[in-house]
């Protein structure tokens, strides 16, 4: 039976409004994504994940968010960002949401590949999605949070790849995308890996067009 439960969102009074001079301030998509996490509570929770993974955990509101929703879960909640000060509030943010998250400063999984291979249940990646020119990508700071680079896909073809290698055989990863982003191209990248995709939530907001897309690997 599906129950319908309603988590609160994280706490971020800890946090400073000139935090956000060097941090992504949560907006429109990280406000999605935990909504698509609630609305796939149920489905989450059958999995019975143990280790929980955001990429480009910002604040730390995502990954809080699950790790609050699935308090009753042992299970370890990972987070990386490349922006070293993201990483350093999104430990605050768990603390203040009585949760644990253990932040690590790296770019995207690195260094934490054989580690995690086929460990992750729940991986979070609310990318940099903006189409902005080349050169705008690769910085570890507030422009890493937005500049996406051609197409906005940079950074998140830089992912993808890894994506097999991480998720356990019922892994789900939770992806952030713009219209612009090409998520049929994307859906169809991922089918070549062994992955089936669903749109879990789609908004508009302001000239955005923002999807929430759940993968996970093709039962036969
Ligand atoms: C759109 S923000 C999302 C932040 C947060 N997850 C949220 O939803 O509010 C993207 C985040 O990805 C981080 N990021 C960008 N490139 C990265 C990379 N190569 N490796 C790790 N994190 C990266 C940025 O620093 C930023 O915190």
């Amino acid at each position: 039976m599906s129950m319908s439960t309603s988590f609160p969102t994280p706490i971020l009074s800890h946090l400073k409004t000139d935090d956000f001079d060097y941090i992504y301030e949560p907006a429109e998509d990280s406000f999605l994504l935990l909504d698509a996490l609630e609305k796939d509570h149920d489905r989450i929770n059958q999995l019975r994940p143990s280790t929980c993974l955001e990429v480009g955990c910002g604040s730390g509101i995502c990954i809080t968010f699950l790790a609050t929703m699935l308090k009753s879960f042992p299970s370890l909640y990972l987070c990386t960002d490349i922006n070293q000060r993201a990483a350093e509030i999104a430990q605050q943010t768990g603390q203040a949401n009585d949760v644990h998250i253990q932040p690590v400063v790296t770019d995207l999984v690195g260094g934490l590949e054989e580690r995690l291979e086929g460990q992750v249940d729940i991986l979070l990646f609310n990318p940099p999605y903006v189409v902005t020119p080349e050169s705008e990508v690769g910085s570890r700071g507030l422009e890493a949070a937005w500049a996406g680079g051609e197409r906005g896909r940079q950074v998140t073809d830089r992912l993808l790849p890894k994506v097999p290698d991480l998720l356990s055989p019922k892994g789900m990863f939770y992806l952030v995308v713009i219209k612009e982003n090409n998520p049929e191209e994307i859906q169809q990248m991922m089918k070549t890996m062994g992955f089936e995709m669903e749109t879990v939530l789609t908004r508009r907001t302001g000239p955005e067009l923002l999807s929430i897309l759940r993968f996970q690997r093709t039962t036969t």
